[in-house]
C-alpha cells in the first residue's frame, strides 16, 4: 500500500510495468487521447447519459468475488474493499489520470454533488462510507453512481465502471431479489453499443458457467466489446492456457491473465510477483507474454479506450446537437407566463381560433394533417362510415322484411278497412295502417343514431379543445364542461328534429319522386306470376319476385278473396318505403352537417366563451395567470437539459477543433 509506482515508467528492475507509457501512443499520449478522455468524462460528469446519450464506457463486471475489485486496485494502485462476499454496492466510477508532476497522490470521491477528498490509506474506509451513504448501512444496492478520481504518477489514463458482483442467491441481509437488481444494473450499463465489457473471470471456475458471461454474450453475442481479465492465475495454474486459447466463450477482444496484489503484498511487490509468476512457473511461462500481466491489461485498455472514444465521439456530436435542437423547439411550444387579463384573452382566443380551425379540417374539410395516423380523428371519412351503417340499419330492420308473411298482414289490414262502398277502391286506411306500422318498426334506430354520432363527435371535439389548451390546465375542466353542455345540446336538437321526422313520415304519405310509380308499376307488373302460383297448387308455392325475393304463397292457396287488392297494397307499401327510408337518411345526413357546421362555426366559441368569461361563467380566464406547476415543472426541466446540452456541445467542440488542428487520433 502506499506505493505509487504501481505501473509507473522509469522503474528499471521491472520490464513489464513500463509499457503503459512506452506504448506507441504514448508520445502523442498527453496531446491528444488524454483531453478526448478528460471531454467524455466531463460529459459524464455533467451527467448527459441522463439526456439518453450514451458515452463510451468501460465497464467491469464479474461474478462475486470474481476479482473484480483487486484488478482495478491493480490497475489504481490503491487499496480498494475486497473481500469476500459483496463489496462493490453501487455503480463505482473509476478514473485513473496519469499525473507525473503531483507530489502526491491525490484521490478523492464525488457523490450526490459532494467532493470528499481522501489519501491511499483510507481510501478503501471512505469508499465504504459513501457506499453506506448512498446504498445504506445494509447490504443492499443503489444505482446512484459514486466516482473515485486517482490522480497519480503512473496510473493509466483509464475511466471504468466497477459494478456489484453477480450473485445468484442472496447472502444473509440481502434483498431476495439481489439477483435481479444486480442483473438489471448491469444490463443498463453493458447494453449500449459504447460500452466495453471488462469481463472479470476467475482462473478457478469454467468461465461457461459464469453469470458475467451469460451476461454480456446477451448483449454482445460475438464478443466484439468483450475483453477478458482471468484473475487468481496463481491459484489456478492448471490448464489455463488451454482455457484462454480455446476461447469457449467467444472473447472478442482477447484475453490478460493477471496476478493481484494478495494479503498484505505492496503493489510493487505485487508485480514483481506478477512478472516473476509469469515467467518461471513451469506452465504459465508457456503463456504469449503479450496476454499476461496487469500493465498489458492497463495498455490494452488505454489503446481500446482511445479508439472507442474516437469512434463514438461524431456520433455523441450529433446526438447532443439533435437532443439539442429537439428541446429547443419544446421549449418554444410552451407559451410565456402570462402577465395581464389582456394577455391571457389573447392567448384564450388564440386556443380558441386553432382549436377551431383543427376542427373544420377534421369534421368538415376531411384534412388529416394534424392527425396522420389517429383514424378516429378523420372525421368526415367516419361519419359517413356511420351513415352508411345506420342506413343498413334501417334496410335490414327485420320487422320491414317484405317476404315474411307475403301478403297476410295485407289481407288482415284490408279485412279491418273494410267499409260499406264500392269494393274496387283501396281504402287510404290500409295503406295507413301499414306505413304506421312499419315507420313504428324502426322508430328506435334515428334516435340510437343521434346518440352514437354526437358521442362521437364530443370525443373528437374534447380531444381537440384538450390538446389546443394542453399549456393551460386550468382551462381544461371548464373548457371540457362547456363542450359537453354544448354537444348535449346540439343532440337533444338532433333528436328532436329526428323524431320530428318520423312522426311526419307516419303522419303521411308524399313524394313527388317519380321512381314511386316506376317502381310501382315494375312490382305490379308481376301480378299474374303471384295469381298463377297461387292458383295452380300442383306448382311449386316458392316464387322469386324482383324488388322482393323469394316468397311462399302456400298460405294464400286457401284464402282467394281480397287477393289482388292485397298484393296492390303490398307493392305500393313496398314502393313508398324505400323513397321513406332514403329520406330518413338523406335528412339525418343533411341535419348532421348542418348542425356541425352550426357547432364548428357558431355556436362553440359562443358556449366557451360563455362558460369561461362571462360573469356568470367559472372565472377560468383570470386563472389563466396563475400558470400551472406543470408547466412550469416541464420549462425548468427543459431549460436545464439545454444547458446541459450546451455545455456538452461546448466540451465536444473543444474537442472537435483540436481534431481538426491536430488531425486524427490514431488507435
Ligand atoms: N490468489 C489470488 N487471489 C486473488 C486474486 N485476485 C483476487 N483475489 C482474491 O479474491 C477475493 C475476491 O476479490 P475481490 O477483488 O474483492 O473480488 P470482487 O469481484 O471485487 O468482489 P465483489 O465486488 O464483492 O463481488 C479477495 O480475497 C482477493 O484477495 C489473484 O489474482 N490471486
Amino acid at each position: 500500500m502506499g506505493d505509487d509506482r504501481a505501473l509507473v515508467h522509469g522503474v528499471p528492475e521491472a520490464e513489464p510495468l513500463c509499457i503503459v507509457r512506452q506504448a506507441p501512443l504514448a508520445a502523442s499520449y498527453d496531446d491528444q487521447i488524454r483531453p478526448l478522455l478528460d471531454a467524455i468524462d466531463r460529459l459524464r460528469n455533467l451527467n448527459v447519459m441522463k439526456e439518453g446519450i450514451q458515452l463510451p464506457t468501460i465497464v467491469v463486471v464479474g461474478d462475486q468475488s470474481s476479482g473484480k475489485s483487486s484488478v482495478l486496485e491493480s490497475l489504481a494502485g490503491i487499496n480498494l474493499p475486497r473481500g469476500q462476499g459483496i463489496c462493490t454496492r453501487v455503480p463505482l466510477i473509476m478514473r485513473l489520470q496519469h499525473n507525473p508532476r503531483a507530489d502526491c497522490p491525490e484521490l478523492y470521491l464525488e457523490f450526490d454533488g459532494k467532493v470528499v477528498h481522501t489519501d491511499e490509506d483510507n481510501i478503501s474506509e471512505a469508499i465504504n462510507d459513501a457506499t453506506d451513504e448512498i446504498a445504506g448501512h445494509g447490504k443492499g444496492i443503489s444505482n446512484a453512481p459514486l466516482t473515485l478520481v486517482v490522480k497519480k504518477d503512473g496510473v493509466p489514463d483509464l475511466t471504468m465502471v466497477d459494478l456489484p458482483g453477480i450473485t445468484r442467491v442472496p447472502v444473509h441481509g440481502q434483498p431476495e431479489d439481489i439477483y435481479e437488481q444486480i442483473s438489471e444494473m448491469i444490463m443498463e450499463y453493458i447494453r449500449p453499443e459504447e460500452s466495453i465489457i471488462l469481463n472479470v473471470l476467475s482462473a478457478t471456475v469454467d468461465f461457461s458457467t459464469c453469470e458475467s458471461i451469460r451476461m454480456s454474450q446477451m448483449v454482445d453475442k460475438t464478443g466484439r466489446r468483450t475483453l477478458a481479465v482471468v484473475t487468481k492465475a496463481d491459484k489456478a495454474p492448471e490448464g489455463l492456457i488451454e482455457k484462454v486459447t480455446a476461447d469457449d466463450v467467444n472473447i472478442g477482444l482477447g484475453y490478460v491473465c493477471v496476478r493481484n496484489r494478495i494479503g498484505e503484498e505492496t503493489y510493487h511487490e505485487a508485480r514483481l510477483e506478477e512478472a516473476k509468476l509469469f515467467k518461471t512457473h513451469p506452465l504459465l511461462c508457456k503463456i504469449d507474454k503479450s496476454i499476461v500481466g496487469v500493465p498489458v491489461l492497463a495498455q490494452k485498455l488505454t489503446q481500446i479506450q482511445a479508439t472507442i472514444m474516437a469512434k463514438c465521439l461524431p456520433e455523441i456530436v450529433k446526438k447532443i446537437n439533435d437532443k439539442l435542437n429537439v428541446n429547443v423547439a419544446e421549449l418554444k411550444k410552451i407559451p410565456k407566463n402570462l402577465s395581464s387579463v389582456t394577455e391571457a384573452m389573447t392567448a384564450f382566443m388564440q386556443i380558441l381560433g386553432s382549436a377551431k380551425e383543427s376542427l373544420r379540417k377534421i369534421l368538415l374539410r376531411g384534412e388529416f394533417d394534424e392527425y396522420p395516423e389517429e383514424k378516429n380523428m378523420h372525421c368526415t371519412a367516419r361519419l359517413v362510415e356511420m351513415l352508411n351503417q345506420y342506413s343498413e340499419e334501417l334496410q335490414n330492420c327485420a320487422e320491414n322484411d317484405p317476404r315474411t308473411n307475403f301478403l297476410l298482414e295485407e289481407l288482415e289490414v284490408l279485412e279491418e278497412a273494410k267499409g260499406i262502398g264500392l269494393p274496387n277502391f283501396l281504402p287510404r286506411t290500409a295503406f295507413h295502417t301499414l306505413l304506421q306500422r312499419k315507420v313504428m318498426g324502426l322508430s328506435s334506430k334515428p334516435p340510437d343514431f343521434v346518440d352514437r354520432v354526437w358521442k362521437y363527435i364530443e370525443g373528437v371535439v374534447i380531444r381537440v379543445l384538450m390538446r389546443h389548451s394542453e399549456n393551460y390546465p386550468q382551462l381544461q375542466s371548464s373548457t371540457r364542461r362547456a363542450a359537453s353542455s354544448l354537444i348535449n345540446k346540439m343532440k337533444e336538437k338532433a333528436m328532436d328534429r329526428m323524431m320530428e321526422i318520423v312522426e311526419m313520415e307516419k303522419l303521411s304519405d308524399y313524394t313527388c319522386s317519380p321512381e314511386y310509380m316506376l317502381e310501382w308499376n315494375n312490382l305490379m307488373s308481376q301480378q299474374n306470376k303471384v295469381m298463377d302460383a297461387i292458383d295452380d297448387v300442383s306448382e311449386p308455392s316458392n316464387i322469386v319476385l324482383q324488388g322482393i325475393g323469394e316468397v311462399d304463397v302456400e298460405n294464400l292457396r286457401h284464402c282467394k278473396q281480397q287477393i289482388q287488392e292485397a298484393f296492390d297494397l303490398k307493392m305500393r307499401i313496398t314502393a313508398y318505403w324505400k323513397i321513406v327510408l332514403r329520406r330518413l337518411v338523406d335528412s339525418m345526413a343533411l341535419h348532421l352537417l348542418f348542425s356541425v357546421q352550426n357547432l364548428v362555426n357558431n355556436e362553440m366559441e359562443k358556449e366557451i366563451v360563455g362558460e369561461l368569461i362571462e360573469p356568470n361563467g367559472s372565472g377560468s380566464i383570470d386563472r389563466m395567470l396563475e400558470e400551472a406547476p406543470s408547466v412550469v415543472a416541464k420549462r425548468n426541466k427543459l431549460n436545464s437539459s439545454i444547458e446541459l446540452l450546451r455545455e456538452s456541445k461546448a466540451e465536444v467542440a473543444k474537442i472537435m477543433d483540436r481534431i481538426a488542428t491536430d488531425g486524427e487520433y490514431s488507435d
